[in-house]
């Protein structure tokens, strides 16, 4: 999708007509490598080939509003009361965007009236609309010390107007909403409620999911954390699998369909000897399927390690009539478990085989989500906090605020629900992966004056990315034998 300035253009509720609290302070600021000025913008690509494609001046590049402080500000402060809700899984650092959230608002724009909507979208029910908590310093002074979030989640539907209205009888003027995919298209369809009923509200939406599944921003909050968190299992089944006579340690990731927690929990302990994410398929059997690629690496070194995305593999559990169309409340598709079938087959194949495989299965599930923010998201989450108050104390709404190439920036709404954030077969961070699972070993030097089908001296590049699929086979070990045929079927 070819996107252009206009796409990347925010709405605003109208002039801003007073003073910031912060407008001395933004007097002498100028556009800098660490902050972009007013009317300044980041550019959404960063690569001089990415650039020349738009052919278009460079005032006309697509690019985005930057987040920050402005001089002038849509909302009276003193008359604002702010909204906020958590919707969707449980992550690192959602109590650490409340807090910021409530700092900002009350000590520096003034806000004296900041309420909490229970549960998730349901706490904007009828039902539920009056109960909310009233967010404070004191209130929110150590709630960063726990994970989860202290206004509680939920998953599931609810109506649009019937939200809107919760809105109106408790004079919310700004709402923050700190979701994923979901509750992104929640703040996207009640902005368009908010309009079409002419009303005056800021929706801002504060993208949150241990997933990374979001696009045009550089990682979601909590994802860091989660990964972090993911890296300290792999650890403990490489202990186990390497302490046992053909040992098999098998970890599953949560990441629903995109594959980056396990893609960075491996990199991280650089322990995993296979890696299956669900952007890449794998075939369990034959001579270039994973059983085979399991049995060589146990035949070789005694032990394996594989790190599973719980997305990976859902063809192979749906060919089995493992897999349903069952969704969660919120229409999510409820992913089939991949990891019991692979530890179900590697232990029937090595058997077969004539080994005798100890197993160690890890399935962490909740326990990297449920974990407080590491300092790295810590602070990501408190300036995303301030970026949200900002843009929404200057009139800015239907907007997301992100970090994008290390900047803050306001985002539409409808750009972070346009699809989602995938691990590339073809790009950089899964050639990464390839390459610390050993599966970029050089094909063995040719003889001088090679076969006609290369320079000498050159090795013919590598086949498309069907040669290295699924980190499973095609590649060739120095220390592994030959797995069949040297490529494999995607
Ligand atoms: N397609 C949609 N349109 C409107 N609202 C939605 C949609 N999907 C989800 N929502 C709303 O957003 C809330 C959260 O959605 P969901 O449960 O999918 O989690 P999420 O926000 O995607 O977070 P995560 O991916 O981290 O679990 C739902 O409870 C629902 O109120
Ligand atoms: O919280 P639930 O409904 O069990 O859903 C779990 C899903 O939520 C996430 O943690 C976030 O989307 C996914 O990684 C996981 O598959
Ligand atoms: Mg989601």
């Amino acid at each position: 999708m070819t996107l252009h300035l206009d796409d990347l253009r925010v709405r605003h509720l109208g002039e801003c007509r007073y003073d910031s609290p912060f407008s001395e302070m933004l007097a002498a600021k100028r556009t800098s490598p660490h902050y972009v000025a007013e009317g300044d913008r980041v550019l959404l690509d960063d690569t001089v080939s990415m650039l020349a494609e738009h052919d278009v001046r460079p005032e006309q590049l697509p690019s985005f509003e930057a987040a920050g402080p402005r001089r002038k500000i849509y909302f009276d402060p003193a008359q604002v009361t702010a909204g906020v809700v958590t919707c969707g899984g449980l992550c690192p650092g959602l109590n650490d965007v409340i807090r910021g959230l409530v700092q900002e608002l009350t000590v520096h724009y003034g806000v004296r009236r900041i309420l909490g909507f229970r549960n998730g979208f349901r706490g904007m029910t009828a039902a539920r609309r009056d109960d909310t908590i009233d967010l404070t310093p004191d209130r929110v002074r150590d709630i960063h010390n726990a994970g989860g979030t202290i206004l509680g989640s939920s998953r599931g539907a609810q109506d649009a107007d019937e939200m809107v209205d919760s809105l109106v009888l408790r004079g919310i003027d700004v709402l923050f909403v700190i979701g994923g995919d979901g509750g992104m298209n929640a703040a996207t369809n009640l902005a368009a409620a908010i309009r079409r009923r002419g009303h005056e509200i800021a929706v801002i939406g504060v993208p949150k999911t241990i997933d990374n599944d979001l696009p045009y921003t550089d990682q979601s909050f909590g994802f860091q954390s989660a990964f972090a968190q993911a890296a300290n299992f792999i650890s403990s089944v490489a202990v186990e699998a390497a302490a046992s006579p053909d040992g098999i340690g098998i970890v599953k990731l949560m990441g629903r369909h995109s594959g980056f927690i396990a893609c960075y929990a491996s990199l991280a302990r650089n322990a995993a000897d296979v890696v299956l994410i669900p952007e890449v398929p794998f075939v369990l059997d034959g001579p270039d399927g994973l059983l085979a690629r399991v049995e060589q690496h146990v035949r070789a070194k005694g032990h394996v390690v594989i790190v599973v995305a719980e997305g990976a593999g859902q063809d192979l559990l749906r060919e089995r009539g493992l897999l349903g169309d069952a969704t969660d409340a919120s229409g999510n598709a409820k992913l089939g478990d991949i990891g019991v079938l692979l530890r179900e087959a590697i232990t029937a194949h090595l058997t077969d085989v004539g080994l005798a495989p100890t197993v160690r299965y890890i399935d962490p599930s909740y326990a990297i989500r449920s974990v407080t923010a590491n300092a790295y998201d810590s602070v990501y989450c408190l300036r995303l906090a301030y970026a949200a108050v900002h843009a929404a104390m200057a009139g800015r709404t239907e907007t997301a605020v992100v970090r994008w190439r290390r900047r803050f920036v306001h985002v539409p709404m409808p750009l972070i629900i346009s699809h989602r954030n995938e691990v590339d077969p073809d790009g950089d961070l899964w050639m990464s992966v390839l390459e610390a699972t050993g599966h970029l070993v050089p094909p063995p030097a040719q003889p001088a004056g090679g076969r006609g089908d290369r320079e000498p001296g050159r090795r013919r590049p590598r086949g498309p990315v069907a040669d290295l699929v699924g980190g499973t086979a095609g590649r060739r070990d120095a220390e592994l034998p030959e797995a069949g045929s040297a490529r494999t079927a995607r």
